[in-house]
Formats: structure tokens, C-alpha cells, sequence
């Protein structure tokens, strides 16, 4: 199993260029079971979840080309797929494929808009807490849809004449809901109106390509979306937009190291509540023409206090990026997790690095202390695993980070996005 090994104390200096969003380049890739024609999409990241993603709609019946680009050194590798899936071949979604990655739960929606019947695993992905699906069965079954569950598997059947516009509440914001839904509800017949719908970026950026295929979708990116059914959906281009994670997540990597970077192709508005968050603490950011100018100040990061929220509140996916900047603050902050009961995992590996934090319920009190220093470390999850990263940037001495397969699922080209701006990491090969 790969490692990654870091050998901190370099300040970050150079352009990042940012890539495209994982988290909207997998429902937008599963927008394209919705439609007999080709759909484009452009700035696909190449990530492991993406990969397992295009297994899994292959299953399904997708045809797909790729075409990969880069025409400079400091550009991400955009990748262009085209996808094709002209009948539906499968309507069943493994336990193997789909306990690897909660996003591919989200096949329910299209599979059962066009063929009316879908037989789909539970879902994995991120072992950060229970993360049930009655939303998407409560939603589904507002749609006239039958579900049973039945070995593991979410049976779902439409109505003869496929599912019926309906208006749902949801009880609580859900963002693989809200995509699921919305695309469901784009073939359906009458109109259908989402409440208390998630109002991520990403939301909106399915719902801008769902609509470039023929969808009639109102008020994506407020909490009530409208929908009203077509008989069909054609093809589309559509370019991915910029990871708000990944930017987030450099940020911080330069505001803990004392950095000077831009990072290209991302903007502010994506995620205004963690630049606010990162001003706070001290580091200066700009906005340039393509992107972010962020100045660190890596010997005087002042203590925030953050809670996690649905957007546009601070995401949980930068919760532990943002607690590894703080164990280097001057003072005590506070970390507040709402999103999700088991997303503290880095709190224990973060320790190894001399960190002083103790937790509470869901918050974390955390003590900054000025010097970090290098450990052998296991990543847990995804952005767990890249705040290891990052505290061992702005570590003394050496860091080994192992587990990285969580790392792959969605940075790319993480190591060589570092080396260029001087930092010391490598991939070690087990
Ligand atoms: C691939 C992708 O885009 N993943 C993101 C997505 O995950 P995901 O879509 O899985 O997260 P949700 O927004 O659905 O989860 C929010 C909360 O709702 C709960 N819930 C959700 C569905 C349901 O049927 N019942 C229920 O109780 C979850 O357990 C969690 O406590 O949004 C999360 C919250 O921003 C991010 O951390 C993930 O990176
Ligand atoms: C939690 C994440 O992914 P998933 O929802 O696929 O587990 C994430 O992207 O941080």
C-alpha cells in the first residue's frame, strides 16, 4: 500500500492550478443515464472515485471516450468524457461497486426516472457516520414510487407511466438527496418542488447542465427548487465547475506553511465562509482575474471558532483541513462538527504531531502550540487524510502519511501540485 512521505518546513510558493469538482463531476456523470444522447462534460478530474464511477455506470450501459489535455505545465490535466448510454442495459447496482463510494447510491434517481425500476446497494464511502438514505426513499416514495429493501438492496418501481411530480420537504439538508431528487424528478410527469433543498454550488451546477439537456429546474441554489417533468432529455456540454474543496484545502496549506501562492481557475464565492474564516485566522487573500492570492503567515495564525454547516455555512469537508491550521494558532479555538456524529477521526493522528486537542460531543477544543513535528501517521478518510498532509507541511522534520488510497479519491495529482510550489513530498511505494 502507498505511502506518502513529507518533509515539512517549506513554505508553499508558486501557482496551484485547481481542478475540477469531484463532488459535481459525480452526479454530473450520472446525469448522463437520464438521456439516450451524448452528454460532454469537460474538467472531468481524474480521481479513484471517478474511475470506479465510470465502472459502474459502464454496468449500467454507458459508453464513454476520454479525452485528456494539458496544454501547460501549471494547468490541471482537464479531462473531456463524452458519455452515451443509448438503452440501459442494467438496472441494478452491485454491493461491490457501490460500498465503495456513497455517490453511486445517487444511480436510484435516473435509473428509476427512465426505466422505472432500479435495484441499487446500500451505500460506503466515507465511514464519517451512520449516513442513512431514508431521504432518498422518503423523496423517491413522494414521487410515487414503491420501495422495499430487501438484502441490502433499495428495490424501486415507478407507477405505470413512470413517476409523478410531488412537492417534499426534507427534513433535514441533504446534498446527494437534493441531486437524486432533482434528477429523478426531471422526467416526471407534472411538477415537482423540492423544499429545504441543499443549496451547495454543486447542486447548482447539475441542475445549469440538467437544464442545458432540456430540464425545466427553477431556484437551484435557494432551498426550494421547481421542477417540471419532460418526456425526455437530450444531450449537452457541460465543463465542470472548480473544486471548492481542493481550493479550500490549498488555502489552508499555505496559511499554515507561510506561503505565497495563487491558485488558478477556483473564486471566492464558492466558499466565502472559509475565506472568512482563513482572513480571521491571518492569511491574506486576494482575488485575482482567474483565481485566489493567498499570503500565509505561518508564526502568527490567529485562533477562529468555526461550526460546520450546509452551504453557505463552513464545510464539513474543510473541517479537519481547518483544525490542522489551528494547531498552530496562538490560542485556543473551537471546532464544531454539525454535519456529521463521526468526522473526528484525523483528532487522534493530528496528536502525533505534538497537536493539543480534546474533544467534547461534537466539538473540539484545540489548543495552538508553535511547533508541529513530523510522525508517522494513518490517514482515515478523505479529508482527514489531507489534513495529515498539510500539518505535515508545516511540521519539523519527517511525516509518513499511510492509507493514501483515500487521499486518490479526490486529489489530483496532489504530491506533484506540491512539489511545484517547493514542498518536499513524495510517494512512497509499498
Ligand atoms: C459525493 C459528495 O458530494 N459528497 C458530499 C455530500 O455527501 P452526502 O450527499 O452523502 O451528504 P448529505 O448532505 O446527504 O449528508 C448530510 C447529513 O444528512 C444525513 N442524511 C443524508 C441522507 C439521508 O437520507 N438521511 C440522512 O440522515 C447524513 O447522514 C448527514 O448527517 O455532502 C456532504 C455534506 O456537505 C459532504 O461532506 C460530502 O463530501
Ligand atoms: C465525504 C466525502 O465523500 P463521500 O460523500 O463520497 O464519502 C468527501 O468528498 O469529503
Amino acid at each position: 500500500m502507498d505511502k506518502i512521505r513529507v518533509v515539512g518546513g517549506n513554505p508553499l510558493k508558486g501557482v496551484i492550478p485547481i481542478s475540477g469538482a469531484k463532488n459535481a463531476a459525480l452526479p454530473l456523470m450520472i446525469a448522463s443515464l437520464l438521456t439516450s444522447d451524448t452528454l460532454t462534460l469537460e474538467n472531468v478530474p481524474h480521481l479513484a472515485d471517478v474511475e470506479l464511477l465510470l465502472r459502474i455506470l459502464g454496468n449500467h450501459g454507458v459508453d464513454f471516450s476520454v479525452n485528456g489535455r494539458r496544454e501547460r505545465q501549471d494547468e490541471a490535466y482537464s479531462r473531456t468524457i463524452h458519455f452515451t448510454c443509448r438503452t440501459i442495459v442494467d438496472t441494478t447496482a452491485s454491493y461491490d461497486l457501490v460500498r465503495k463510494m456513497r455517490a453511486s447510491f445517487w444511480v436510484i434517481g435516473p435509473l428509476l426516472a427512465r426505466e422505472g425500476v432500479a435495484r441499487v446497494s446500500l451505500p460506503g464511502g466515507c465511514a464519517i457516520g451512520t449516513r442513512p438514505v431514508d431521504l432518498f426513499i422518503d423523496g423517491l416514495a413522494a414521487l410515487g414510487a414503491e420501495i422495499d429493501i430487501d438484502q441490502g438492496y433499495v428495490e424501486a418501481k415507478a407507477p405505470k407511466g413512470g413517476l409523478i411530480g410531488a412537492r417534499y420537504v426534507f427534513p433535514k439538508v441533504s446534498v446527494g438527496a437534493t441531486h437524486t431528487l432533482m434528477m429523478a424528478a426531471t422526467l416526471a410527469r407534472g411538477t415537482t418542488v423540492l423544499e429545504n433543498a441543499a443549496r451547495e454550488p454543486e447542486v447548482v451546477d447539475l441542475a445549469n447542465c440538467l437544464k442545458a439537456m432540456g430540464a425545466k429546474i427553477e431556484g437551484a441554489g435557494t432551498s426550494t427548487i421547481t421542477i417540471e417533468g419532460v418526456t425526455s432529455l437530450s444531450g449537452a456540454r457541460h465543463s465542470v465547475l472548480p473544486d471548492r474543496i481542493e481550493t479550500g484545502t490549498y488555502a489552508m496549506a499555505v496559511a499554515m506553511t507561510g506561503g505565497d501562492v495563487t491558485l488558478q481557475n477556483t473564486n471566492e464565492a464558492l466558499l466565502a465562509s472559509a475565506i472568512e474564516a482563513l482572513r480571521a485566522a491571518g492569511a491574506e487573500i486576494t482575488t485575482t482575474e482567474s483565481g485566489l492570492h493567498i499570503v500565509g503567515h505561518g508564526d502568527d495564525i490567529r485562533p477562529v471558532d468555526i461550526t460546520t454547516a450546509p452551504f453557505p455555512g463552513f464545510p464539513t469537508d474543510l473541517q479537519a483541513q481547518f483544525m490542522g491550521l489551528m494547531t498552530r494558532a496562538k490560542g485556543v479555538s473551537h471546532i464544531t462538527e454539525t454535519i456529521f456524529e463521526n468526522r473526528f477521526m484525523h483528532v487522534q493522528e493530528l496528536a502525533r504531531f505534538g497537536a493539543r486537542i480534546a474533544l467534547s460531543g461534537q466539538t473540539a477544543t484545540i489548543t495552538g502550540t508553535q511547533e508541529l513535528h513530523g510522525a508517522p501517521v494513518m490517514a482515515t478518510d478523505l479529508r482527514a487524510s489531507v489534513s495529515l498532509v498539510i500539518a505535515g507541511l508545516a511540521a519539523k522534520g519527517e511525516t509518513t502519511v499511510g492509507r493514501v488510497y483515500h487521499l486518490d479519491r479526490g486529489f489530483e495529482r496532489l504530491e506533484e501540485k506540491l512539489t511545484r510550489c517547493g514542498a518536499e513530498i513524495e510517494r512512497i511505494a509499498e
